[in-house]
């Protein structure tokens, strides 16, 4: 399992390494980790943290507690989210065949949705992705060609078939390993791995996501994973 933590989270706002700020009194990474830990599946997590972080990282994660089964190693991370990845799969012990990627950024994701990607790629898919309809309807535009002109829709595309996916996003090892080492070695880029994956060819296939794991991006999004945590809370009382 590699979580990628290495972002400064400029759309939530200025302040520490989104990864570090906290949510419900609580680092947003260490709820990640912790969601990642509540599957009996997950044996390691790799946390890449901030490159200037990774000291700070490794202290926060020994001062919380993670089920005993749970082994961590943080490495520093890159200047992109896929470069990130990469250096934490260099840490992934070669033993390990099942790979998934999950960004700290969803500190919310429920454990049946970390089961059921684990559970795909074991019955035999390359890489699996949590996804989920989308609400609203999509444009595709054709960008503005000086500052102040306004963007031209050229297509709407047909919703039924759109899904928004979410991580963890799970792999065959050699699989998401060959398509970071050949996407990277072309120049390309991709904004999530089974993108990379795709670009080989390879078959994606979807799970269902969860509403609850969503990506904290904007500050709006903060205030919902607080009522998020808030009726956790509510429902375990009763
Ligand atoms: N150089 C980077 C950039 C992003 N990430 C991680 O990738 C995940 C998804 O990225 P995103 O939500 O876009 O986070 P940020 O890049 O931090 O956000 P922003 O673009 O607002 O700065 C996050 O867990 C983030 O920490 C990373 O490990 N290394
Ligand atoms: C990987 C991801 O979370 C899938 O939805 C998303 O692509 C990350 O995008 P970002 O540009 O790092 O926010």
């Amino acid at each position: 399992m590699v979580i990628p933590a290495a972002g400064r989270g400029v759309r939530l706002g200025p302040g520490a390494p989104k990864a570090l700020r906290a949510l419900n009194g609580t680092p947003i990474l260490v709820h990640a980790v912790r969601a990642m830990a509540a599957s009996r599946a997950v044996s390691l997590v790799v946390v890449v943290a901030p490159a200037d972080g990774a000291a700070e990282v490794k202290n926060l994660l020994d001062d919380h507690a993670l089920p005993d089964r749970t082994d961590y190693v943080v490495v520093p991370g890159g200047d992109t989210r896929q470069e990130s990845v990469h250096l934490g799969l260099k840490a992934v012990p070669d033993d390990i065949t099942t790979v998934l990627v999950h960004d700290a950024a969803r500190p919310l994701v429920p454990a049946e949705v970390v089961d059921t990607v684990i559970e795909a790629v074991r019955d035999g898919a390359v890489a699996v992705v949590p996804a989920l309809p989308l609400a609203d309807t999509v444009k595709e535009i054709e960008p503005a060609e000086r500052p102040g002109d306004p963007e031209r829709v050229v297509a709407t595309p047909v919703r039924a078939r759109l899904r928004a996916v979410q991580t963890p996003q799970g792999f065959d090892r050699d699989t998401l390993v060959n398509a970071h080492a050949t996407v990277a070695l072309a120049g390309e880029g991709a904004t999530d791995d089974a993108g990379m994956v795709e670009k080989l060819g390879a078959p994606v296939v979807v799970v269902p996501g969860h509403e609850e794991a969503f990506k904290v991006t904007r500050p709006l999004d903060l205030v919902l994973a607080e009522a998020v945590l808030a009726r956790r809370r509510a429902n375990d009382g009763f």
